[in-house]
């Protein structure tokens, strides 16, 4: 079975171009000024040219409001939104209809407690992005290459396809897909030397981890 891949946070042409060649299924794009990864509108609608039609573009964004959604699903012409913020289920139908695209949620993740809200999401997302919970104090929700334990989603039973991320990285993706059984990974601060700074090397390290565990995924 095939793993997708996601490698997020990509703000530049070569970079970006490093993970289309290695194979990456989805790019992801961050719209949120206190990431080191956050793309402006002219960068987006580059990176977006460039991606179309070789990858799913992600259009990454934090509780944005509908104009800021708005701009950003014109300049980048995304595949998918993913929606990282406290986003209620209602929010997310709204967004579907209003901009007639797919969205993926991200869910917080440190304890079983957290898998509370999911029926609720998945009742209208797409696709379920498992993340690790920030620290209160973080400046940002997602992009801190924090593990959870993978062991909460152990026993999960969801219709819906699901991506794990969190402090993901080529030494440990294996283990990752193993114990969550995910259809998906998602990484950022794993293939990146400093935050926001991406390493070719990494990316294609990842990529090559990633589908080395495509075996272990017979369900
Ligand atoms: O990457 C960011 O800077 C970011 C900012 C705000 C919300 C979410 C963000 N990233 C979310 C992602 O999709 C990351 O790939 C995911 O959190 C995993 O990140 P990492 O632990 O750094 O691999």
């Amino acid at each position: 079975m095939s793993l997708l891949v996601k490698i997020c946070g990509l703000s530049t042409r070569e970079t970006l171009d490093v993970a289309l060649q290695a194979g990456a299924d989805m790019v992801g794009f961050v719209f949120f000024p206190p990431s080191p990864r956050h793309l402006s509108l002219e960068t987006a609608r580059e990176l977006g040219r460039q991606a179309r039609g070789r990858a799913t573009k992600v259009a990454l964004t934090v509780d944005a409001d509908d104009a800021t959604l708005g701009n950003i699903v014109e300049v980048l012409q995304p595949d998918i939104l993913q929606l990282h913020g406290k986003e209620t289920v209602a929010r997310l139908r709204d967004i579907k209809r209003m901009f007639g695209l797919p969205v993926m949620k991200a869910l917080p993740v440190e304890t079983a407690a957290d898998l509370a809200p999911l029926p609720g999401y998945a009742a209208v997302a797409d696709r379920i992005l498992f993340d690790a919970r920030a620290p209160k104090d973080a400046t940002r929700p997602g992009g801190l290459g924090a593990v959870f334990d993978w062991h909460v989603l152990e026993n999960l039973d969801l219709k819906l396809p699901f991506l794990v991320s969190g402090g993901l990285n080529a030494d440990n993706v294996a283990e990752a897909v193993r114990v969550t059984r995910a259809g998906g990974v998602d990484v950022s601060s794993g293939v990146e030397r400093t935050p926001g700074v991406k390493d070719p090397e990494m990316i294609c390290a990842f990529i090559r981890a990633a589908r080395a565990t495509e075996e272990l995924m017979v369900r």
